[in-house]
């Protein structure tokens, strides 16, 4: 499993509503060209897909990382993850258990699990995430509860504390505040508005992907 969170990692986050007015099926697939590492559907806020327009955008999306060769992974809803196959889940503290996710999905399918603390990471490691995402990191508009922006130490710390577990930052990253996320010993930035509202979307990933050549670790 370690080897399929290479540094660096450029790990895309994406819903319809983050699409800024183009089709999400079309940056998705500009996002793959251009080289991200991982896609999680991540479908929340108002005017969001459900039911059976979101099973079939969902399978729209597992087609195109398939395609590519990337691990797609849902966000929250483990239902939907196994519904339409899935590569992994992504939850937060305030979803599902993470041992009963990993319990549902097998251990095959990758687990990412969102913390903010070390009690945190150590519940998540035991019940067996595959990575963890830490943030937000900096300020952002695409969490509407997002908790205040903890900057890179907790990050840091848990790194520090669980050597081996690939931790990916999260929460206003762009290529230009990146190095400090590298620095701190992140396996790849998780993020939405910066790729999903770059006009061009494989020169931004470029430009992630260098923030880390200049950064000595
Ligand atoms: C899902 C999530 N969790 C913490 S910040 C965030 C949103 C990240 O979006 P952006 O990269 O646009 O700041
Ligand atoms: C909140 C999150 C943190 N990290 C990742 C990778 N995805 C998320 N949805
Ligand atoms: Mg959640």
């Amino acid at each position: 499993m370690c080897n399929l969170f290479n540094k660096p990692s450029v790990y895309f986050i994406m819903g319809t509503q983050n699409a800024s007015g183009k089709d999400p099926l079309k940056v998705l697939e500009e996002a793959l060209k251009g080289g991200i590492t991982h896609f999680q559907l991540r479908e929340k806020g108002t005017g969001a897909l459900r039911g059976q327009n979101l099973v079939e955008f969902a399978e729209k999306c597992q087609e195109l990382c398939t395609q590519y060769q990337i691990p797609f992974l849902i966000n929250d809803d483990v239902d939907l993850a196994l519904a339409v196959g899935a590569d992994g889940i992504h939850i937060g503290q305030e979803d599902m258990d993470c041992g009963q996710v990993r319990a549902l999905i097998g251990k095959e399918k990758m687990l990412g699990v969102s913390v903010h603390s070390l009690e945190e990471a150590r519940i998540a490691i035991d019940a067996g995430a595959d990575y963890l995402g830490m943030g937000p990191v900096y300020g952002t508009r695409s969490k509407a509860d997002a908790k205040r922006p903890a900057g890179t130490v907790g990050i840091e710390e848990v790194i520090g504390q669980f050597p081996h577990i690939p931790v990916f930052g999260i929460g206003g990253i762009t290529p230009q505040n990146a190095p400090a996320v590298w620095q701190a010993g992140a396996s790849g930035v998780a993020v939405i508005s910066a790729l999903s509202g770059a006009d061009d979307i494989a020169l931004q990933i470029a430009h992630f992907k260098n923030s880390y050549k200049g950064v000595l670790i």
